[in-house]
């Protein structure tokens, strides 16, 4: 069964680029096959754009941006709502789509696309409120305010863990600011970016606005960071290649805003039920099979309550289900390719030598070879990759601590500043780390800390400015300043 057939509309499953409004070969003829992590079956191809058709794409969005940009506010917010419709009524298809070609559970794969076109509706909604300011005046006879621009065209990248997400989280607000975006998703997890498109199309987003490049991601990506005319560069991926990026958009100045890794402590203070943060610990680290940038990978819990939280947690892991995300009632599906299984087995092993101890995870059970079973370490410690790394699999690993002051400065040993958890319910405790913690984001006891409202965002090497919430949007907006002089009677205003 191809994987159109799996669809009850086959035209979300596309196998081109979408460029100006039209679905584009490669000109030089080289592809990418795109596989099932769960089975390891070719699920299609994707052309690569030779680099002429990297820079045709930022001519269409160039041209775009003109027409895009005068329309109102409100008009684009239409648009928008009607691409936010679309997606809902496609989630099943669009479900389906990021579970072949991701891997996560169905149900996880439903809450993402639920959770993606949220972004679109928020920011449909904020395009409406990018006010300016009146400045009270201290030239005599004039007006002084701020007017909010877009800032042009926008390079979005992005990563396979969250194919749908991250996209939309980008694209929604660039393009109610009135950007028009290029992305360019990771090649592993195309097709979701490109149902995407089809949707944007039938949605009334003009052509050219809203664009999907494929190709050999270091070519791309340093086509659009070189070129002049893109503005802003917002991307999700790795601290390794945010950097790289960043430094490639130093020549031409570009806006650049970057989600990068995480590495989050999951803190269990004295007070806590070992049981109930035993449970939500497992919540925060196996979702996405770990492989998500706020997987809990440090877990520091008090040492009076230890052995407890160990057995409980050892409990919880043990129900999980690995298995394909398509069948079934499965928690975790397969990591996204051979590669991570390796990582995962290499961290494991490393944490080993070094005088970890094995609670569980017996990997001749895994169902395929791109599947990782759950792992529970104990006494992890900081000369292990498993603190330093984003292990980005479900390996968890447990310290014990003793007192606040330590456990503070144990979770801010890292490059990292993304996330942070924290379970006690010690008000003087909770508002101690509050402060404390250099991560951009402190979750209390809730494992849920994301959607639409929140800046999202991290410190450190974690990246650059915010996504969502009331401030996303800025970053693909300009505030221009305006002095009205010589208006006569104006003074005092
Ligand atoms: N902070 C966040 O919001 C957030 C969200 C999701 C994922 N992430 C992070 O993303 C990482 C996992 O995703 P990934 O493996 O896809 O990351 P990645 O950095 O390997 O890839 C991300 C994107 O960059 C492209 N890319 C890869 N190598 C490149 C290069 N040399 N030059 C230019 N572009 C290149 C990829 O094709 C992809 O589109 C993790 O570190 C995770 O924490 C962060
Ligand atoms: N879960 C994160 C994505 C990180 O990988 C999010 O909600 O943005």
């Amino acid at each position: 069964m191809t994987l159109s057939n799996k669809l009850s509309d086959p035209r979300l499953f596309r196998q081109y680029a979408y460029v100006d409004g039209k679905w584009t070969h490669g000109d030089g003829n080289r592809e990418e096959a795109v596989f099932d992590p769960a089975t390891g079956e070719a699920l299609g191809h994707i052309p690569w754009l030779e680099p002429h058709q990297i820079t045709g794409a930022v001519d269409a969005a160039e041209a775009a941006f003109v027409h895009w940009r005068a329309l109102r506010a409100d008009e684009r917010c239409e648009r928008l709502l009607a691409w936010y419709d679309l997606l809902q009524a496609h989630r099943e298809d669009l479900a389906t789509l990021m579970t072949l070609e991701q891997g996560k559970p169905l149900p996880d794969a439903r809450g993402e696309v639920e959770y993606g076109a949220s972004f679109v509706r928020w920011f449909a909604e904020e395009g409406k409120r990018t006010f300016g300011e009146t400045i009270p005046s201290h030239i005599p006879n004039a007006a002084l305010g701020t007017l909010k621009e877009p800032v042009g065209i926008a390079a979005l990248i992005t990563p396979w863990n969250f194919p749908l997400a991250m996209i939309t989280r980008k694209a929604a607000a660039a393009m109610a600011a009135g950007c028009t975006v290029i992305v360019k998703p990771a090649g592993e997890t195309p097709f979701s970016a490109l149902a995407l498109a089809e949707l944007a199309e039938r949605a009334g987003i003009p052509a050219g606005v809203f664009n999907v490049v494929l190709g050999e991601p270091a070519e791309v990506s340093k086509l659009l960071c070189f070129d002049d005319r893109v503005k802003a560069l917002s991307f999700t991926g790795s601290t390794r290649v945010g950097r790289l990026l960043l430094e490639q958009c130093a020549n031409t100045v570009k806006r650049v805003s970057l989600e990068l890794g995480g590495n989050a402590p999951f803190i269990v203070g004295p007070d806590m039920d070992p049981k109930e943060a035993a449970f939500a610990a497992v919540a925060a680290k196996f979702q996405t099979a770990g492989q998500d940038c706020l997987a809990a990978d440090r877990i520091l819990v008090h040492e009076s309550i230890h052995d407890d939280f160990v057995a409980y947690f050892a409990e919880r892991m043990a129900a999980l289900t690995v298995g394909n995300g398509l069948e079934g009632e499965i928690d975790l599906g397969p990591l996204i390719h051979r590669q991570a299984v390796e990582k995962a087995a290499a961290i494991v092993d490393d944490a080993i030598s070094k005088g970890a101890t094995l609670v569980a995870g017996d990997q001749s059970q895994a169902p395929g070879e791109n599947f990782f079973m759950p792992v529970l370490l104990t006494g992890v410690t900081r000369d292990m990759k498993l603190w330093h790394e984003e292990s980005f699999a479900p390996v968890a690993g447990i310290t014990a601590y003793e007192d606040d002051d330590q456990v503070i400065e144990m979770a801010n040993d890292t490059e990292y500043g993304l996330a942070a958890y924290l379970y006690t319910h010690d008000i003087r405790r909770i508002w101690k780390a509050l402060r404390a913690l250099e991560f951009g984001m402190v979750s209390v006891n809730s494992v849920k800390m994301t959607g639409p409202p929140v800046p999202f965002g991290g410190v450190k090497h974690s990246g650059l400015g915010r996504e969502g919430g009331v401030t996303g949007i800025d970053e693909y907006l300009e505030t221009k300043y305006y002095c009205l002089g010589a208006l006569g009677s104006v003074s005092g205003s």
